[in-house]
């Protein structure tokens, strides 16, 4: 099998074996504040596990990516969640691998809306932040707290993302 990784659109369907996406879902609304304001509600849960443990907010400023681009490590954390909402406007790459006897899996790497977050749910392999095109800003959910909450995988041979057409 090749080393090189489609593209695919993200869908909540196609993701939810890795976690949650971040969007305006209709079947989530509900209108508050006498009306004037759309909730888009629990769309996501932040997972923060440990004695002294606790969610926090970060805002992530990242380089675009250059490609053909070289994945040749995933990482997780295994003590928490952790939330990328675009606030650029930007279409960034999502890289996510099921879990395969304690290693990750071929990645599989979806492309996001600039309107579109994901929450990674507690210990799911991902590749770190992929903005595409220019700097781009995120909101970002996740945990801080006693213990070491990243966990790397360094890939024999990695494995390769074309650029992306947007
Ligand atoms: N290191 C860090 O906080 N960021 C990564 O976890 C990431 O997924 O981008
Ligand atoms: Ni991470």
């Amino acid at each position: 099998m090749s080393q090189i990784l489609d593209i695919v659109p993200l869908t909540k369907s196609a993701f939810a074996p890795f976690g949650d996406i971040i969007e305006a879902d209709p079947v989530t609304m509900r209108y508050i504040n006498n009306g004037t304001t759309e909730r888009f509600h629990a769309l996501a849960a932040a997972e923060a596990a440990g004695e002294g443990a606790r969610v926090v907010i970060n805002l992530f400023r990242g380089q675009p990516r250059h490609f053909p681009y070289e994945v040749d490590m995933m990482e997780r954390h295994p003590f928490g969640s952790q939330s990328f909402s675009p606030i650029s406007g930007r279409p960034y790459l999502v890289v996510v691998s099921e879990d395969e006897g304690g290693r990750p899996g071929r990645p599989r790497v979806f492309l996001a809306r600039g309107d579109q977050g994901v929450n990674y749910r507690r210990n799911t392999w991902h590749h770190p932040l992929m903005s595409l095109g220019a700097v781009s800003d995120f909101l970002v959910v996740d945990r801080e707290g006693p213990g070491n909450n990243l966990e790397e995988y360094f890939f024999e041979r990695p494995f390769i993302i074309s650029e992306p057409s947007l």
